[in-house]
Protein backbone atom coordinates (compact mmCIF):
# COMPACT_ATOMS: atom_id res chain seq x y z
CA UNK A 1 0.00 0.00 0.00
CA UNK A 2 1.80 3.42 -1.13
CA UNK A 3 -0.13 6.46 -0.01
CA UNK A 4 0.92 9.91 -1.04
CA UNK A 5 -0.44 13.18 0.01
CA UNK A 6 1.19 16.03 -1.51
CA UNK A 7 -0.15 19.40 0.29
CA UNK A 8 -3.74 17.71 0.18
CA UNK A 9 -6.12 20.15 2.18
CA UNK A 10 -9.83 20.37 2.80
CA UNK A 11 -12.06 23.48 3.71
CA UNK A 12 -15.62 23.50 4.04
CA UNK A 13 -17.29 26.41 3.30
CA UNK A 14 -14.30 28.60 3.63
CA UNK A 15 -13.41 26.96 7.22
CA UNK A 16 -10.38 25.40 6.83
CA UNK A 17 -10.98 21.31 8.40
CA UNK A 18 -7.62 20.05 7.25
CA UNK A 19 -4.24 22.61 7.20
CA UNK A 20 -2.06 21.67 3.83
CA UNK A 21 0.00 17.85 4.80
CA UNK A 22 2.30 16.29 2.88
CA UNK A 23 3.45 12.64 3.72
CA UNK A 24 3.65 9.44 2.61
CA UNK A 25 1.99 6.34 4.29
CA UNK A 26 3.48 2.63 3.99
CA UNK A 27 2.99 0.74 7.38
CA UNK A 28 0.84 -2.23 7.94
CA UNK A 29 -1.20 -0.61 11.16
CA UNK A 30 -1.35 3.27 11.19
CA UNK A 31 -3.28 5.15 14.44
CA UNK A 32 -5.02 8.38 13.73
CA UNK A 33 -5.55 10.08 17.19
CA UNK A 34 -6.46 13.50 18.40
CA UNK A 35 -9.16 15.51 19.93
CA UNK A 36 -12.79 15.98 18.68
CA UNK A 37 -12.71 18.20 15.70
CA UNK A 38 -9.41 17.73 15.18
CA UNK A 39 -9.62 16.87 11.46
CA UNK A 40 -9.07 12.84 11.58
CA UNK A 41 -12.05 11.83 9.91
CA UNK A 42 -11.40 14.47 7.40
CA UNK A 43 -7.74 13.25 6.78
CA UNK A 44 -8.91 9.45 6.98
CA UNK A 45 -11.53 10.96 3.96
CA UNK A 46 -9.30 11.73 1.64
CA UNK A 47 -7.20 8.39 1.53
CA UNK A 48 -10.13 6.32 -0.32
CA UNK A 49 -11.91 9.36 -2.10
CA UNK A 50 -15.16 9.95 0.38
CA UNK A 51 -13.83 13.73 0.65
CA UNK A 52 -11.61 15.06 -2.45
CA UNK A 53 -9.24 17.87 -1.21
CA UNK A 54 -9.40 21.32 -2.20
CA UNK A 55 -5.87 21.91 -2.33
CA UNK A 56 -3.35 19.77 -3.15
CA UNK A 57 -3.66 15.74 -4.34
CA UNK A 58 -3.74 12.65 -2.50
CA UNK A 59 -3.11 9.47 -4.13
CA UNK A 60 -3.37 5.91 -3.71
CA UNK A 61 -1.18 3.37 -5.06
CA UNK A 62 -0.80 5.64 -8.02
CA UNK A 63 -4.18 6.49 -8.06
CA UNK A 64 -5.19 9.79 -7.75
CA UNK A 65 -8.43 9.79 -5.24
CA UNK A 66 -10.26 12.97 -6.95
CA UNK A 67 -10.26 12.05 -10.49
CA UNK A 68 -9.77 7.89 -10.32
CA UNK A 69 -12.36 7.91 -7.18
CA UNK A 70 -13.42 4.55 -8.11
CA UNK A 71 -10.31 2.19 -8.52
CA UNK A 72 -9.27 3.90 -5.15
CA UNK A 73 -12.37 2.69 -3.38
CA UNK A 74 -11.95 -0.44 -4.87
CA UNK A 75 -8.22 -0.89 -3.24
CA UNK A 76 -9.60 1.25 0.08
CA UNK A 77 -12.45 0.25 2.30
CA UNK A 78 -14.13 1.70 5.07
CA UNK A 79 -15.73 0.82 7.86
CA UNK A 80 -18.04 3.73 9.41
CA UNK A 81 -18.40 5.36 12.83
CA UNK A 82 -21.62 4.27 12.84
CA UNK A 83 -22.07 0.60 11.93
CA UNK A 84 -25.80 0.94 11.85
CA UNK A 85 -25.56 3.23 8.65
CA UNK A 86 -23.75 1.03 7.04
CA UNK A 87 -25.60 -2.26 6.71
CA UNK A 88 -29.09 -1.71 4.81
CA UNK A 89 -30.65 -4.76 4.29
CA UNK A 90 -32.55 -6.49 7.49
CA UNK A 91 -30.59 -9.61 6.38
CA UNK A 92 -27.01 -9.68 7.11
CA UNK A 93 -25.56 -11.98 4.49
CA UNK A 94 -28.18 -9.68 1.62
CA UNK A 95 -26.59 -6.70 2.58
CA UNK A 96 -22.80 -7.92 2.48
CA UNK A 97 -23.48 -9.54 -1.41
CA UNK A 98 -25.76 -6.14 -2.04
CA UNK A 99 -22.01 -4.62 -1.53
CA UNK A 100 -20.65 -7.09 -3.21
CA UNK A 101 -22.87 -7.26 -6.56
CA UNK A 102 -22.84 -3.31 -6.42
CA UNK A 103 -18.92 -3.62 -6.87
CA UNK A 104 -19.42 -6.12 -10.06
CA UNK A 105 -18.81 -9.67 -8.02
CA UNK A 106 -20.81 -12.34 -10.31
CA UNK A 107 -23.77 -13.93 -8.52
CA UNK A 108 -22.43 -17.36 -8.46
CA UNK A 109 -19.50 -15.75 -5.98
CA UNK A 110 -21.13 -13.63 -3.43
CA UNK A 111 -22.59 -16.11 -1.40
CA UNK A 112 -19.29 -17.83 -0.88
CA UNK A 113 -17.52 -14.48 -0.96
CA UNK A 114 -19.69 -13.17 1.94
CA UNK A 115 -19.65 -16.25 4.00
CA UNK A 116 -15.71 -16.26 3.86
CA UNK A 117 -15.57 -12.47 4.95
CA UNK A 118 -17.87 -13.48 7.70
CA UNK A 119 -15.74 -16.66 8.66
CA UNK A 120 -12.75 -14.80 9.03
CA UNK A 121 -13.94 -12.68 11.57
CA UNK A 122 -15.84 -16.01 13.56
CA UNK A 123 -19.37 -14.77 12.80
CA UNK A 124 -20.88 -16.95 10.35
CA UNK A 125 -23.44 -17.28 12.37
CA UNK A 126 -24.69 -14.30 12.17
CA UNK A 127 -25.17 -14.87 8.31
CA UNK A 128 -28.84 -15.00 8.53
CA UNK A 129 -29.53 -12.54 11.76
CA UNK A 130 -31.33 -8.92 11.41
CA UNK A 131 -29.03 -6.25 11.87
CA UNK A 132 -30.98 -4.49 13.64
CA UNK A 133 -31.05 -6.97 16.32
CA UNK A 134 -26.89 -7.39 16.60
CA UNK A 135 -25.44 -6.20 19.78
CA UNK A 136 -22.90 -3.21 18.90
CA UNK A 137 -19.91 -5.54 19.04
CA UNK A 138 -21.77 -7.84 16.74
CA UNK A 139 -22.62 -5.16 14.58
CA UNK A 140 -19.14 -3.69 14.60
CA UNK A 141 -17.26 -7.02 13.16
CA UNK A 142 -20.47 -7.31 10.98
CA UNK A 143 -19.83 -4.08 9.09
CA UNK A 144 -16.07 -4.91 8.89
CA UNK A 145 -16.71 -8.27 7.12
CA UNK A 146 -19.13 -6.48 4.54
CA UNK A 147 -15.90 -4.33 4.08
CA UNK A 148 -13.64 -7.39 3.81
CA UNK A 149 -15.82 -9.50 1.52
CA UNK A 150 -14.79 -6.94 -1.43
CA UNK A 151 -11.11 -7.36 -0.84
CA UNK A 152 -9.53 -4.17 -0.50
CA UNK A 153 -5.81 -3.88 0.40
CA UNK A 154 -6.78 -1.55 3.20
CA UNK A 155 -8.94 -1.14 5.62
CA UNK A 156 -9.74 2.25 7.41
CA UNK A 157 -12.14 2.08 10.39
CA UNK A 158 -13.76 5.05 12.09
CA UNK A 159 -13.18 5.06 15.92
CA UNK A 160 -14.36 0.91 15.61
CA UNK A 161 -14.17 0.06 19.56
CA UNK A 162 -15.85 3.67 20.37
CA UNK A 163 -19.34 2.26 22.10
CA UNK A 164 -17.99 -0.84 23.09
CA UNK A 165 -17.99 -2.81 26.23
CA UNK A 166 -14.43 -3.89 27.41
CA UNK A 167 -15.06 -7.37 25.82
CA UNK A 168 -16.78 -6.13 22.60
CA UNK A 169 -13.53 -4.09 22.55
CA UNK A 170 -11.09 -7.16 23.34
CA UNK A 171 -12.98 -8.99 20.46
CA UNK A 172 -12.68 -6.08 17.85
CA UNK A 173 -9.21 -5.36 18.85
CA UNK A 174 -8.11 -9.35 18.39
CA UNK A 175 -10.24 -8.65 14.89
CA UNK A 176 -8.05 -5.78 13.56
CA UNK A 177 -4.75 -7.02 14.65
CA UNK A 178 -5.60 -10.35 13.23
CA UNK A 179 -6.34 -8.60 9.58
CA UNK A 180 -3.87 -9.43 6.67
CA UNK A 181 -4.80 -6.39 4.84
CA UNK A 182 -2.91 -2.67 5.52
CA UNK A 183 -5.26 -0.99 8.21
CA UNK A 184 -5.62 2.61 9.56
CA UNK A 185 -7.54 3.26 12.39
CA UNK A 186 -8.95 6.77 14.00
CA UNK A 187 -9.51 5.83 17.62
CA UNK A 188 -9.59 7.47 20.91
CA UNK A 189 -8.97 4.43 22.05
CA UNK A 190 -4.76 4.28 22.81
CA UNK A 191 -4.58 0.81 23.71
CA UNK A 192 -5.57 -0.23 20.71
CA UNK A 193 -3.16 2.36 18.72
CA UNK A 194 -0.35 1.90 21.32
CA UNK A 195 0.99 -1.86 19.10
CA UNK A 196 0.95 -0.29 15.82
CA UNK A 197 3.51 0.75 14.05
CA UNK A 198 2.59 4.39 13.23
CA UNK A 199 0.82 6.99 14.75
CA UNK A 200 -0.24 10.73 13.48
CA UNK A 201 -1.57 12.77 15.91
CA UNK A 202 -4.34 15.99 14.60
CA UNK A 203 -4.77 19.09 16.32
CA UNK A 204 -6.96 21.72 15.41
CA UNK A 205 -6.42 20.76 11.68
CA UNK A 206 -3.10 20.21 11.26
CA UNK A 207 -0.91 17.09 11.98
CA UNK A 208 1.00 17.72 14.89
CA UNK A 209 3.28 14.81 15.82
CA UNK A 210 3.93 11.60 13.15
CA UNK A 211 5.85 8.92 14.64
CA UNK A 212 6.09 6.11 16.83
CA UNK A 213 3.04 5.13 18.75
CA UNK A 214 4.50 5.44 22.38
CA UNK A 215 6.06 9.13 21.37
CA UNK A 216 2.56 10.51 19.53
CA UNK A 217 0.52 9.26 22.65
CA UNK A 218 2.73 10.74 25.12
CA UNK A 219 2.43 14.12 23.43
CA UNK A 220 -1.67 13.82 22.74
CA UNK A 221 -1.50 13.37 26.79
CA UNK A 222 0.42 16.51 27.21
CA UNK A 223 -2.39 18.37 24.93
CA UNK A 224 -5.27 16.70 27.42
CA UNK A 225 -3.53 18.52 30.52
N1 LIG B 1 -19.05 17.93 5.74
C1 LIG B 1 -18.64 18.91 6.54
N2 LIG B 1 -19.13 20.16 6.40
C2 LIG B 1 -18.71 21.17 7.20
N3 LIG B 1 -17.79 21.03 8.18
C3 LIG B 1 -17.28 19.80 8.36
C4 LIG B 1 -17.66 18.68 7.57
N4 LIG B 1 -16.96 17.57 7.99
C5 LIG B 1 -16.18 18.02 9.00
N5 LIG B 1 -16.36 19.34 9.22
C6 LIG B 1 -15.67 20.14 10.24
O1 LIG B 1 -14.27 19.93 10.09
C7 LIG B 1 -13.62 19.85 11.36
C8 LIG B 1 -12.89 18.52 11.49
O2 LIG B 1 -13.86 17.48 11.55
P1 LIG B 1 -13.47 15.94 11.59
O3 LIG B 1 -14.76 15.16 11.53
O4 LIG B 1 -12.44 15.66 10.59
O5 LIG B 1 -12.85 15.84 13.06
P2 LIG B 1 -12.49 14.55 13.94
O6 LIG B 1 -11.14 14.79 14.51
O7 LIG B 1 -12.70 13.30 13.17
O8 LIG B 1 -13.58 14.66 15.13
P3 LIG B 1 -14.28 13.53 16.07
O9 LIG B 1 -13.23 12.93 16.96
O10 LIG B 1 -15.27 14.35 16.87
O11 LIG B 1 -14.98 12.54 15.17
C9 LIG B 1 -14.71 20.05 12.41
O12 LIG B 1 -14.71 21.39 12.80
C10 LIG B 1 -16.00 19.71 11.66
O13 LIG B 1 -17.09 20.43 12.17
Amino acid sequence: MDIEFHEAGVSFEGRQALHPVSLALREHRIGIIGLNGSGKTTFARLINGLTKPTTGHVRVNGHDTATETQAVMAEAGFVFQVPQNQIILPILKDDIALGLKARGTLKADCEAKTFAALSRLGIEHLAHRRAHELSGGELQLAALAAVLATEPSLVILDEPTNQLDLKNRAIVTNAIASLKENVIVISHDLDLIAGFDRALLFGEGRLIEDGQPATVIDRYRTLNL
